[in-house]
């Protein structure tokens, strides 16, 4: 098993490197691609695990190092699983606040025992751009959308995600609970044992 004592994290979005970083270590340094390029490439795959590979690929082959990506997304019951791998760009590249404000805006008349939904997360590592044999590691994480924002922490759909295991949303969870509940605690779990750090 190859030593990963540095990362290229293959991604521009500063919450998973914070979430990321905290779950692995410090044995292991994640350095962002932000580091190397702006240029964010296009999520052309049709699954979390497609785009995680395409992400890990680009990562790699900019920065020569090996390269951790991360494809994550908000899977919503009621409208058959969207917005998904469409999660970032479901209020047309608005950002975070206006993708909440559309699915608030599509569960408005929801109920709440049909308000049920799962944030999806997919790690992939290659060691090199072409790496034949990336790894790949999914974790999934169980709630639902609330009617209205509440909390602070976090990023993305957090305020808008209710924890029923704790009762509130994953925005009010402090960081530390958020990175052992999570979809992206999960999946980095499953890696961490592969990568023989657990
Ligand atoms: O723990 C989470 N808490 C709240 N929201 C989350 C979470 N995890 C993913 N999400 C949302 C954010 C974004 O709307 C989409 C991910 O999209 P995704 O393309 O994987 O990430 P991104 O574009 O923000 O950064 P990048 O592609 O550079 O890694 O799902
Ligand atoms: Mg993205």
């Amino acid at each position: 098993m190859m030593n990963f004592q540095q990362l290229v994290l293959a991604s521009h979005n500063a919450g998973k490197l914070k979430e990321l970083q905290a779950m692995l270590g410090a044995s292991v340094q994640l350095r962002s691609i932000g580091e190397f390029s702006q240029v964010e490439p296009e999520e052309t795959g049709l699954s979390f695990v497609e785009n995680a590979i395409l992400k890990a690929r680009n990562a790699a082959r900019i920065s020569g190092l090996p390269a951790l990506a991360d494809d994550s997304g908000l899977a919503v019951d009621f409208l058959g699983g969207a917005p998904g791998i469409y999660s970032a760009r479901y209020a047309d590249g608005k950002g975070d606040a206006a993708n909440n404000a559309k699915l608030l805006e599509a569960l408005k008349d929801v109920p709440q025992e049909q308000r049920g939904a799962q944030f999806v997360c997919v790690l992939a590592l290659v060691r090199h751009a072409d790496d034949p044999l990336p790894i790949l590691c999914e974790g999934l994480w169980h709630g639902q959308i609330l009617f209205e924002a509440s909390g602070e922490h976090g990023f993305g759909y957090d305020p808008l995600f209710w924890v029923p295991e704790r009762n509130c949303s994953s925005a009010e969870l402090p960081p530390v609970e958020k990175n052992q509940l999570s979809h992206r605690a999960r999946a980095m779990a499953l890696l961490r044992q592969r990568l023989g750090l657990a």
